[in-house]
């Protein structure tokens, strides 16, 4: 029995889930079902004040399974993002071996079944070994048991336009997306940070917002050409914000998404040369990052995803120009979205629901039913959510993360709301903010 949960914020209603679907809900104040004759083991919680949300989907997750399990493996991922309020998370392909055969996707998806914390969708390589130059094997991996829809060289961009064009035709027939990592490699060789006063002042090579726009124009010309499905990941600038509204006018099929910390966080805080805050794409400016946060509100930016980035000790607490980018995300991302997008009034709660749920699960292809399931409460609907706690502030505190790395930029940082429950198909997941 959950009581008193407010779904997408609305009233709160009474909710009963049993089986793993919605069972029955009513308004307060009715008289319905409540807690006796329920089967046995049907979680019963205190959600008074609660905010249930569908089960989050994350369209950018680095596992580091296989190659780098002492950053992160597929099971401390999931149990991140399980406790994140996530029960869906696609595994980006920059492994090693890189995932590019049906063999490695399958390894990870099975690696996924076999934690139990979350579905994971591995996403597959677009070329082999990520190396720019030969299609990877694209129909085997979708035909996997791995039914791979998402397809990335993240990390990489796909630079050569023909073979983008090539992988975006050949993904048509299974109704594939292809997420590009959008940064034209010869404008930001040797960038270390964002192209702007900042880099001025420090003296360090920039990272120009051109090198993002111009592979974002190419890719959307070409996706519109070919009538095919494009991605954009982690979308970092205002000129990008304008070119995929753009796009989007001309009736292409693209879409984006933007990283909690790219909404959230400026280039000036790597004054500190503190590597925490070396990220790809860069950090922006203030100016960049209102533009982000309006895009996410109007649906230009379709979705919100983590690119939790995960890096051992040894590769992040380094001099900066050494320290590889990337940073956790998964932990922290509704704490973001909430700090930058509900307190300020740009989305409420059934905006984070299609920004964090809803439009990852269309884009990625996950099933019809799952894709649907949450339009509202609705009895027989699988009970596949996460409960959200948005009264206490925490500091965030690296050594307590679940992820086995320790780069989130946000310690120390004080950030709203807790997730206190994630439901996987009806089976807790996470109860009283633990792992189940
Ligand atoms: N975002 C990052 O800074 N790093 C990612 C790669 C990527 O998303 O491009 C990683 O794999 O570490
Ligand atoms: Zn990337
Ligand atoms: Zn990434």
């Amino acid at each position: 029995m959950l009581r008193r949960v407010r779904p997408l914020g609305g009233d709160p209603v009474d909710v009963l889930l049993a089986d793993g679907v919605v069972a029955a809900w009513r308004p307060p104040g009715s008289t319905g079902p409540d807690s006796e004759g329920l089967p046995a083991g049907t979680a019963i919680l205190d959600t008074d004040g609660l905010i249930m949300l569908p089960g989050l989907v994350d369209l950018h997750t680095h596992l580091r399974e296989p190659g780098r399990e002492d950053a992160e493996t597929v099971e401390s991922g999931t149990r991140a993002a399980a406790l994140g309020g996530y029960t869906t998370v696609f595994a980006m392909a920059n492994t090693n071996p890189v995932a590019d055969t049906a063999g490695v996707v399958e390894q990870v998806w099975r690696l996924g079944l076999d934690a139990g914390h979350c579905d994971v969708r591995p996403v597959g390589a677009v070329t082999v070994g990520l190396a720019g130059e030969r299609l990877a094997e694209l129909g085997a991996m979708a035909t996997s048991a791995a039914e791979v829809r998402v397809f990335s060289d993240d990390g990489h961009c796909v630079s050569d336009a023909l073979l983008m064009r090539r992988a975006l035709e050949y993904v048509r027939a299974f109704d594939g997306v292809i997420a590009q990592h959008a940064e034209e490699p010869r404008l930001t060789a040797g960038a270390q940070m964002n192209e702007g006063v900042v880099a001025a002042r420090l003296g360090l090579p920039g990272w120009p917002a051109v090198a993002e726009e111009a592979i974002i124009a190419r890719d959307a010309l070409l996706a519109g050409h070919v009538g095919s499905r494009l991605h954009v990941c982690h979308v970092s600038t205002a000129g990008s914000v304008e070119l995929i509204r753009w796009a989007k006018a001309k009736g292409w099929q693209v879409t984006a998404e933007v990283t909690p910390h790219h909404l959230l966080l400026t280039d000036d805080l790597v004054s500190s040369y503190d590597p925490v805050f070396k990220v790809n794409p860069p950090l922006r400016t203030a100016e960049d990052v209102a533009a982000l946060r309006a895009g996410l509100a109007d649906g230009t930016i379709d979705c919100v995803a983590t690119d939790h980035a995960p890096h051992a000790l040894e590769d992040k607490e380094t001099e900066w120009a050494a320290a590889r980018p990337g940073m956790l995300g998964l932990e922290t991302a509704l704490s973001v979205v909430m700090e930058t997008m509900v307190i300020p009034g740009h989305l409420d709660w059934a905006g984070v629901a299609d920004r964090m749920a809803l439009a990852p699960a269309r884009i990625g292809g996950l099933p019809q039913p799952a894709a649907q399931r949450w339009s509202s409460i609705a009895v027989g609907a699988p009970a596949t959510v996460t409960l959200l706690d948005p009264s206490p502030w925490r500091v965030v505190e690296a050594d307590t993360l679940a992820s086995r790395s320790r780069n989130t930029p946000y310690a120390g940082r004080s950030l709203p709301g807790a997730i206190r429950a994630t439901f996987l198909r009806g089976r807790p997941t996470v109860l009283d903010g633990k792992v189940v």
